[in-house]
Parts: structure tokens; sequence; C-alpha cells
């Protein structure tokens, strides 16, 4: 494999969310790399037992001698283990247009060139913390329109979209790498390890809140026709605080009807407004249930109308739903409660897969590429452009990104750019991590244009 780089002294390549048209995402949320970084490549990392495993290993694996065990030991002896790569990236959470270098890779030491593409498996990896912050994002611009038109601030904006992600992902540190992108845009998770991952990496102590709720094995344990005493219990132990009651283990209608809406009616509302109870619908197509839930809890609780004029339950009674939300059905529910007179801050959302699993690398069409080498002593920018897709084509030369002089981000090529113009920084040089982000810097990078406008902090 390394044959056909022969004599190679350099081998620089990139890091992209490729442009593609009629897409559904044009700019995407930097969010990770410093994640990887520190768990998986500063330090000495390159060790004598890990290359006799790794000879062993690839021996049996290819029955041939393809093992570079050379290679590997002139790490180890040259560098101490550590790897002689430069990685320069744009600050995470920054918001970069599709079609835009992310990040470069290239060896800083002329013999290991090899290593630049021997780490790309693992760098495009990225596409996963990247999809989701961008995915997150996305939510929160359809939220903030709803919330801004039908309340007239932004107010409680970071804690309308709830994690409830953590057992659709396919592991534990998936489970990490996307509840910490959530946390970028929002503070409201259920997805512990996603808190941890945020603790851990990006100096942040408790990223993200959450509330005590009811789920259904709390309220069909009590029976079928012990409903109305189950959600009794968990009004009388979450007395104070805001509490979430699942409530359509048999039927919602009835539930919010007869239940909350008469049996319970004092209960709820001697709540406070910090204590308020959250109604949560599981089940039926989610615009439909809703707009009957709310008209139910209308007729029985009353509403008032906000200073534009939108109607809003009072303060001790809320809805989220957490089922079927995803990028289209959260904007349909609340265009359908904004056109029936609700404003947006009657609800709360909680998304799952959608938010966390239903993505893929082809879903910012992620890329690494190989764009500049070095031979004995000549540079020469290189490039794919295949004809039978030219949106796969790649960008050409060593790379930098910068904002033009109309305030809009590109990306310039072939050696180009201005170093003082360049927004990539060296975030990881021979073993060590350059700069180290916190969260709440990655969340001031990610803030919603409207956000800069009225900041809600
Ligand atoms: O109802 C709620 O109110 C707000 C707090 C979270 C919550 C539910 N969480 C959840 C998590 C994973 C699967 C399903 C629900």
């Amino acid at each position: 494999i390394c044959t056909c780089y022969g004599h190679y002294i350099k081998i620089y390549s990139y890091f992209e969310c490729r442009r593609k048209k009629d897409s559904q995402f044009s700019e995407v949320v930097f969010f990770g790399l410093q994640y990887l970084l520190k768990k998986y490549l500063t330090g000495p990392v390159i060790t004598e037992e890990k290359i006799q495993e790794a000879k062993l290993f690839y021996q049996m694996h290819f029955k041939q001698a393809v093992f570079d065990e050379e290679g590997w030991r002139k790490v180890l002896e040259k560098h101490d283990g550590r790897l002689p790569i430069r990685i320069k990236a744009v600050p995470e959470g920054r918001i970069i247009p599709r079609g835009n270098v992310l990040f470069t890779v290239e060896n800083t030491d002329p013999n290991f060139y090899w290593l630049t593409n021997y780490i790309e498996t693992m760098l495009v990896q990225m596409w996963y913390p990247i999809t989701v912050a961008t995915i997150s994002r996305e939510f929160k611009k359809i939220l903030a329109k709803h919330l801004k038109a039908t309340s007239g601030s932004l107010e409680g904006l970071d804690l309308k979209l709830h994690d409830f992600g953590y057992r659709g992902v396919s592991s534990q540190e998936s489970a990490a790498l996307g509840g910490a992108a959530h946390l970028v845009n929002f503070c409201s998770t259920d997805t512990v390890a996603g808190l941890l991952m945020a603790q851990r990496y990006y100096a942040c102590p408790m990223a993200g809140f959450s509330i005590p709720a009811a789920e259904h094995s709390t309220i069909i344990s009590w029976g079928r026709n012990r409903e109305k005493e189950a959600f009794e219990r968990v009004l009388d132990q979450f007395s104070s605080g805001p509490v979430s009651v699942v409530s359509d283990s048999y039927d919602i209608f009835n539930a919010c009807k007869h239940i909350w809406g008469d049996k319970l009616k004092e209960q709820v509302m001697e709540r406070s407004q910090d204590s308020c109870l959250v109604i949560r619908p599981d089940s039926g197509d989610p615009t439909e249930t809703l707009i009957e839930v709310i008209k139910i809890l209308e007729e029985c609780f009353g509403c008032s109308l906000n200073s534009v004029g939108y109607k809003v339950l009072p303060s001790y009674l809320r809805i989220i739903q957490g089922d079927g939300i995803d990028l289209t059905s959260v904007d349909e529910i609340l265009q359908k409660l904004s056109d029936e007179g609700w404003s947006a801050e009657n609800m709360f959302f909680g998304c799952g897969s959608a938010l966390l699993q239903k993505l893929n690398r082809d879903t910012l069409s992620c890329a690494f590429k190989c764009s500049y080498v070095e031979t004995n002593g000549k540079g020469m920018d290189v490039y794919k452009q295949p004809v039978t897709d030219p949106s796969k084509g790649s960008k050409r030369g060593r790379l930098s990104l910068r904002r033009n002089s109309d305030g809009f981000l590109e990306t310039i090529e072939r050696g180009a750019g201005k170093p003082e113009e360049d927004l990539l920084v060296t975030v990881f040089e021979n073993g060590s991590l350059v700069q180290d982000y916190s969260l709440e810097e990655i969340r001031k990078n990610a803030r919603l244009q409207d956000e800069e406008l009225n900041p809600i902090l």
C-alpha cells in the first residue's frame, strides 16, 4: 500500500462536509475533534507492545508482510511514541457553510508521510458529532422561529428540545459524543453520557438539566383501573419542582379530561409555575393528538393571552411531546398550534433517534481527501474529479479558510491563502493538544443569529 507513495516526504489531507445541491443542511456545526484528540491521539500513543501486537495481527490478517514495523519503531525512537502530525481546524462550535475545509492533517517529519492517512479512519468519525450538533441546531432554528413568532421572545429556547436518545444509539461512546453535541445548542437532556463528556473533555461541570419524569412502568404497575392513583402518587412525591407524567398508557384524552382535568384538578391547580405539571402524550399522530389534548386542557383549566395575542395554558401546566419528533414534524406541530392560536411556550419536545441515530456519514457528505503532496524538494497540488460524479471532486493544494470582503466564509486553495487571514488554527502538533476549548466558548460560537440580536443570557 505504501509503495505507491514511493519516496514522499509529505502527505497533506483535509476534511470537509461536501456541498450537495438542494440539501436540507447548508451549514454545519464543527464539534467533537477535541474529544477524539484527547482520548486517542495525544501523548506517547505508540509503544513497543502495540507494535508487537500489530505486527502479529497484520501478519495473520494479510498473510504477507504489509505492516511497517520499522516505520512505527521510528516513531517510537525518534518521537518517543508521539505522533509527528499537525492538525489545523476551525474552532469548535463555529458554523461553517457546506463545502469548506474544516480541518487539515499533515506529517511534520518527512519520514512519516504515511501517518497522515493512517489516522484518516478515526478522524472521519468526526462526521457523527458534527452531524448531531448540526441537526440539533436546525431544531433550534425552528423552535426559535415559532417561539419568537408566538411569544415575542426567545426566553427558555435552550430548554425546548430534550435529548431522549440515550437508549436509541449504538454505544455508550455514541451516546457521549451525540449527547455532548446536542448540548452545544441546548441545556436539556437525559443522556447522562453526554453530560460526563462535557465535564471531562469540555470543562463544563453540568452542561444540561432534567426533571423527574414518570415512565409507563410507574403508571401501569398500579393496574389498569388505578391510573388516577398512580398520577396522584407522582404529584405527591414531587410536590415541589416540575414533574413530567406520561399519560397515554390507556387513553390520553380520558387522562387529560377526567383525571388531570377533574379528579386531580385541585392538586394540579395548586402547583406553582416553577412546580408545573408536564403532561406527556406518547402515541398517536403527534399533531392531531396535541391539538386535541391542548383543547381539553383549555376546557378544564382555561388559558390566557400573551403579549402577542397567543394562547398560553396556566403556568402550572405544560406539555412535552417526545414521540415522533424530527425536524419535519416539530415544524408542522408548532405551525398547526400557532394556526389554532397557541403559543410555542406551552410546549417542550423530546427527541431520540432522529437526533442521535437517524443519520450517517452521507447526511452531510463528510469526506477526507489528500490535496497536496511533497516529493524530494517539490510540492504538487492533487485532487480527484470523477467523471462519474463531479460532486465528489476534491479541493487542491494547501487550504485555508477566510472571511472574504463580503463577510462570507470561503476556502482558499492551492496554498494561495494569507496565513494572517486563516481561520484554521493548529489544534494538535507532535502529540500535544495546542488549543483547549470549553463548552461555554463553543456554545458562544454556535449561537443562532437572532440569539446574537437579543441574547437570552
Ligand atoms: O418526560 C420528560 O420530561 C422532561 C424530562 C425528561 C422526560 C422524559 N425522558 C425520557 C428519556 C428517554 C426516553 C423517554 C423519555
